[in-house]
């Protein structure tokens, strides 16, 4: 490739390409990635591997939007990532490509645009933040035993997402989560396995292990299974009451539709539940973790909810409304800081369908998967300036009104950008706000450990806390 520049960003080896230096990092992939990407000049690098796999990884804005939305055709997800995916999502929504993709896109954006859909996510949370979040927190409080608070708040997700997908309880959080702790833990189970799949050096090695039935790929295929034995009963009863139906699940909507398979069904509410479940969650269990060692912003969120609460005579523990979240500029902004130093999907890849040149002068062949670096992102001086390894919510904040200022999705693609943007990214931030929101006002988490030192990460398809995010729990005392 004559006209690709010269730093290829990566020690290369010969013959083994990059693969030594990727074997020896693997376990700190984001920040091994970050330091590489941050010291090239466009911020994107060259990965070789051996034979003819190559693709790129970038923290380039520039390049950002012309793979996710100006040339959006040429990078579509791709078989590869299709294909590792397929056993657990099927040809869901967030595993698919071209016509599948584009009908349930259309469906599911008419879906989340409706108040009714936006009204029942709410209404959903608000129930749960006061039936068991509340009193778990309160409990915990009580006795004062050390909490998980990132197990809690996936459990709340899952719980959450489920109600919202297809109207069922699993009852994960508080519940005694019989029938659907076996659906959680098979779902979790399924999701980390499939994910693992990216990691192996040599991409056809999960197909043999599958092929002989071995190790994780056999532990994989028996929560596949639990999770679809799981799912297929809720559907096939749903479609048997449809008539009568009036739920406004999900579900519900595309059976609804009369457009969709049953097996079509399960893929798309299996997706609904992967990418509502760990992303929430992810982003609060940081955002939790970096107020610890930022009181100052804690305060100021505490006064934005007291000034909200006082304008609307509400007192400590009445629900959020839409409007009253929407007035949460401060949050809003300490929640989204907090996602740009740990996103919950700190990476995604496409795969490159035509050669191309990205608009900062790299080439890329057909085939080569293009990684762009989210996590990388929220740490380049070239977006954020020199303060960008700080958490700092005011940056968010429009001068003057103190309003929370729209980013653009390029330089801050936490939920994607473009025809695939994320389709819960408003639905997310109103949970998060509410969830937020309601423990603030009532309890202190008192961060267990070192609270300066950034805990390790497991990396599945989100971002999670390595360990969980240990605390002590008081009540507040509001003076
Ligand atoms: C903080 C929370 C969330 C973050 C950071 C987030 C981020 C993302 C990202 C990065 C993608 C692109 C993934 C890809 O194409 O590879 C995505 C897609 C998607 N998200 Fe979210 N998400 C969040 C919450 C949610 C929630 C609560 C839902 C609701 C169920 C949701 C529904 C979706 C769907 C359906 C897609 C696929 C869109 C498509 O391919 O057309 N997300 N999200």
């Amino acid at each position: 490739y004559p006209n690709q520049p010269k730093i290829t960003g990566f020690k290369s080896y010969p013959l083994l390409g990059t693969l030594p230096e990727f074997l020896k990092n693997r376990h700190r992939f984001l920040d091994w990635t970050t330091g590489v990407l941050s010291a090239t000049p466009s911020n994107t690098a060259v990965f070789r591997r051996p034979g003819k796999v190559h693709g790129i990884i970038t923290a380039n804005p520039a390049n950002v939007e012309h793979v996710l939305k100006t040339n959006f055709e040429n990078y579509p997800k791709g078989t590869k990532f299709i294909s590792l995916l397929e056993d657990f999502l099927g040809r869901g929504i967030f595993n698919s490509d071209g016509d599948l993709w584009r009908v349930q896109r259309k469906t599911a954006s008419y879906e989340f645009n409706t108040k009714s859909l936006r009204n029942f996510v709410i209404d959903t949370a608000t129930v749960e933040i006061r039936t068991r979040l509340v009193p778990i927190l309160e409990k915990a409080a009580e006795s004062g035993r050390v909490l998980d608070v990132q197990d809690m708040l996936e459990r709340f997700a899952f719980d959450n997402i489920c109600k919202v997908a297809f109207n069922v309880d699993p009852g994960c959080l508080g519940g005694d989560g019989t029938a659907g702790g076996e659906f959680m833990r098979a779902f979790e189970e399924a999701a980390t396995l499939s994910s693992g799949r990216f990691m192996y050096a040599f991409h056809h090695l999960y197909k043999i292990k599958k092929y002989f039935n071995m190790g994780s790929e056999h532990k994989l295929m028996k929560s596949i299974a639990t999770v679809h034995e799981f799912a297929d009963k809720i559907i096939k009863s749903r479609m048997e009451e449809k008539s009568e139906n009036k739920d406004e699940d999900l579900l519900s909507r595309f059976i609804g539709t009369d457009k969709m398979s049953t097996e079509l069904l399960r893929d798309v509410v299996i997706s609904f539940i992967l990418a509502g479940r760990d992303t929430t969650s992810s982003a609060l269990t940081w955002f939790f973790w970096v107020l610890a060692s930022n009181p100052e912003v804690e305060k100021k969120i505490l006064n934005e909810l007291e000034t909200i609460r006082n304008r609307n005579a509400k007192r400590i523990g009445d629900a959020y409304s839409f409007e009253e979240l929407r007035e949460m500029h401060y949050l809003h902004a300490a929640i989204s800081e907090a996602m740009r130093l740990y996103p919950p999907v700190p990476v995604d890849t496409k795969a490159c369908l035509n050669d191309d040149v990205m608009p900062d002068g790299t080439f890329v062949a057909k085939e080569w998967f293009v990684t762009y670096h989210t996590y990388a992102m929220g740490r380049m001086e070239s977006i954020w300036g020199s303060d960008c390894c700080e958490y700092k919510p005011d940056r968010w904040l429009e001068n003057g009104t103190g309003f929370c200022r729209q980013e653009s999705p390029f330089r801050f693609p936490v939920f994607h950008a473009g025809p695939r943007m994320c389709l819960g990214k408003d639905m997310a931030y109103n949970q998060m706000k509410s969830i937020a929101a309601s423990v603030m006002e009532r309890f202190e988490f008192d961060v267990q450990g070192d609270k300066e030192t950034s805990p390790g990460h497991l990396l599945s398809l989100t971002l999670r806390m390595k360990g969980g995010l240990a605390v002590k729990v008081r009540e507040r005392c509001m003076g």
